[in-house]
């Protein structure tokens, strides 16, 4: 069922409330564009399985939102295997001074971010789209170095921690969206064994489904 402007917007504020993230007034209108957008494109190119406006809200957009206390104080992010923009153009549009730099192995999928990181009026303008597979060797592959090096159903929490900190700037972190959550202890012996400590780990609930998420961010030791 299409949601109209009104109804997005009560839909994002009652779902960020739950979720504890502030956003400004113009966000709401912005993320309902970036919808229309994103629906409008999957018509024709692949890009997300979630077509139903309200799970779009919440499965794609309050669950990018949900992890801002990660990336809050960051100056820079990088989303790797970031598909539709999940979490990064959420994240640009919350927080616009973040500089955010997307990456994808798929270049359709790319070509979608380039074009609506320039559709005027999104808030999108900076962000940057980058069309390589990502192998930890950001200068030949053409990636920036980041404050926090994020991903969401990219890989497995090993190979992530294989491979995310290759892309760390000074003092960064390693931010790992999970769907199940594993205990301290486990996110504690994955990141001692790859030379990385847990800063935070952070389990939570989609504010409409209920559906179980964690976030867990690790630093170099
Ligand atoms: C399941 S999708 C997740 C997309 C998005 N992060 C989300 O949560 O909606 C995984 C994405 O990772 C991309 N991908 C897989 N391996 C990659 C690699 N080595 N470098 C960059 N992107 C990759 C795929 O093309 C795909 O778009």
């Amino acid at each position: 069922m299409a949601v109209d402007n009104a109804r997005f917007g009560d839909l994002i504020g009652q779902g960020s409330r739950t979720l504890g993230v502030t956003l400004g007034e113009d966000v709401p209108p912005r993320l309902h564009r970036l919808m229309g957008e994103l629906l409008k494109w999957n018509a024709k190119v692949n890009l997300t399985a979630i077509t139903a406006e309200e799970e779009v809200v919440e499965k794609h957009f309050l669950d990018s939102l949900a992890v801002l206390p990660e990336v809050e104080g960051a100056g820079s992010v990088l989303d790797v295997g970031a598909g539709a923009g999940f979490p990064g153009l959420p994240l640009k549009m919350a927080r616009p001074s973040l500089a955010v730099t997307m990456v994808d192995a798929v270049g359709k999928k790319v070509g979608y971010l380039k074009a609506v990181i320039a559709v005027a009026g999104l808030g999108l303008t900076g962000t940057k789209a980058v069309h390589t597979r990502a192998e930890g060797k950001p200068e030949a592959e053409g990636l920036p170095r980041a404050d926090r090096v994020i991903a969401r159903a990219f890989m497995d929490l090993p190979d992530w921690l294989d491979l995310a900190p290759t892309y760390l700037a000074e003092g960064g972190q390693v931010v790992a969206m999970l769907g199940k959550a594993l205990s301290e202890d486990e996110l504690r012996a994955q990141a001692e064994k790859r030379g990385l400590k847990l800063v935070s780990a952070r389990a939570y609930r989609l504010p409409f489904s209920g559906a179980e998420r964690q976030v867990a961010a690790f630093a170099k030791q």
